[in-house]
């Protein structure tokens, strides 16, 4: 593959239009869930070395995102010091800047100095001001995932004969219950990441700097779904919810969210409310991600067991779906712990 990405960078970039093929070298970074990544890297004439990443798309993708949506994201954010620079844009991919940094693990989320920076660099992400519709786009994406995932027919039939365990009636059921609770409570829409997990941050020790990256589910959306998403996320890949964020773990983000010049000064008003909210919400990251699975198993080229990954998100989704419904019902009752 390498002639044919180094053609690409010639192409893209004139200035190197004349180099000889040896000043180019491509290693691969990961093969993620949705996409090839490969790092490039470019020997200029003067001998300076320019890294940077040339993402290809995944077959299928668009069936879950919105390269254009994405695009225009990245620019804005990009301008707002989020994630890589984007260098330039090709038919089925994308090259950005290369980040000198590691990639968190779900563990090193949780910790409460990191777990603190997150947090205020999640309060600037969703500050800012993406053009286009502002309208939250959870429940439109649960439900364009819904029809897809409903109406799916598998050629294995061990994976056919698990598919049709799945009560999609019961399913609509349960997303139309908890689209009616959530919209009970007008929560914040803000420009939110929509996918922050371990992977999708890295950090450069040396300069303590934070970095999001990967704006590929970013959209306007409730903010208690972006920060409930990334708590399930401390579960990590093996999906160990015993390891979603206690109750002073939560409270340490949201102060840190909510004032984080002053996280000490955060009433327990504000805190107990943003509680609420995000574990409310977390249930749609469940519903949404378990929904996403099923489309993925009939559309990935990976060998991962996506079938599998539906049970996973379901099944938490059905253990806390009480606990979370009657957090916020007594919440909206007034009888809460306010
Ligand atoms: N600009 C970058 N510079 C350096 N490393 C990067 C950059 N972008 C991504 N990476 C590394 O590659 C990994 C995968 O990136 P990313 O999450 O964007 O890919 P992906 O194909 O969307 O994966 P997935 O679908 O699993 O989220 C990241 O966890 C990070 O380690």
């Amino acid at each position: 593959m390498t002639p044919r990405i180094i053609e690409l960078c010639k192409d893209l970039f004139k200035k190197w239009a004349k180099l000889d093929n040896s000043n180019f070298s491509a290693e691969t970074i990961s093969g993620g869930i949705t996409n090839l990544l490969l790092k490039v890297s470019v020997k200029e004439e003067n001998g300076n070395i320019v890294n940077m990443t040339v993402r290809l798309y995944g077959p299928n993708t668009e069936y879950v995102i919105n390269r254009s949506r994405e695009l225009q994201a990245i620019g804005c954010l990009s301008a707002e010091g989020f994630g890589a620079k984007l260098l330039g844009v090709f038919g089925n991919g994308m090259v950005q800047s290369f980040i000198n940094a590691r990639t968190l693990n779900p563990s090193d989320m949780r910790k409460p100095k990191l777990a603190a920076e997150i947090a205020k660099q999640l309060r600037k992400f969703h500050q800012v001001e993406v053009p286009g519709s502002k309208e939250p786009q959870l429940w439109n994406d649960i439900f364009k995932f819904f029809h897809k995932a409903s109406t799916l027919e598998f050629d294995d039939s061990e994976k056919q004969r698990k598919y049709e365990t799945i009560s999609f009636k019961k399913v609509h059921t349960e997303v139309i219950e908890l689209k009616e609770l959530t919209g009970l409570l007008s929560a914040p829409v803000v420009f939110a990441h929509n996918d922050l997990l371990s992977g999708n941050l890295m950090l450069n020790d040396d300069e303590e700097k934070l970095y999001f990256i990967d704006f590929e589910y970013g959209s306007y959306n409730y903010r208690g779904f972006d920060i409930g998403n990334h708590f399930n996320e401390y579960a990590g890949y093996d999906c160990d919810y015993s390891l979603y964020p206690n109750k002073d773990e939560q409270y340490h983000f949201y102060r840190h969210y909510l004032e984080p010049e002053k996280p000490h000064e955060v009433s327990d008003k504000d805190l107990e409310a943003l509680y609420m909210e995000t574990n409310t919400y977390m249930l749609a990251s469940h519903l949404y991600w378990a929904l996403w699975a099923l489309i993925q198993a009939k559309m990935s080229p990976i060998d991962f067991d996506y079938l599998g990954y539906f049970f996973l998100r379901y099944n938490e989704y059905k253990r806390q779906k009480e606990k979370c419904f009657s957090l916020a019902q007594s919440y909206l009752s007034g009888s809460g712990t306010r």
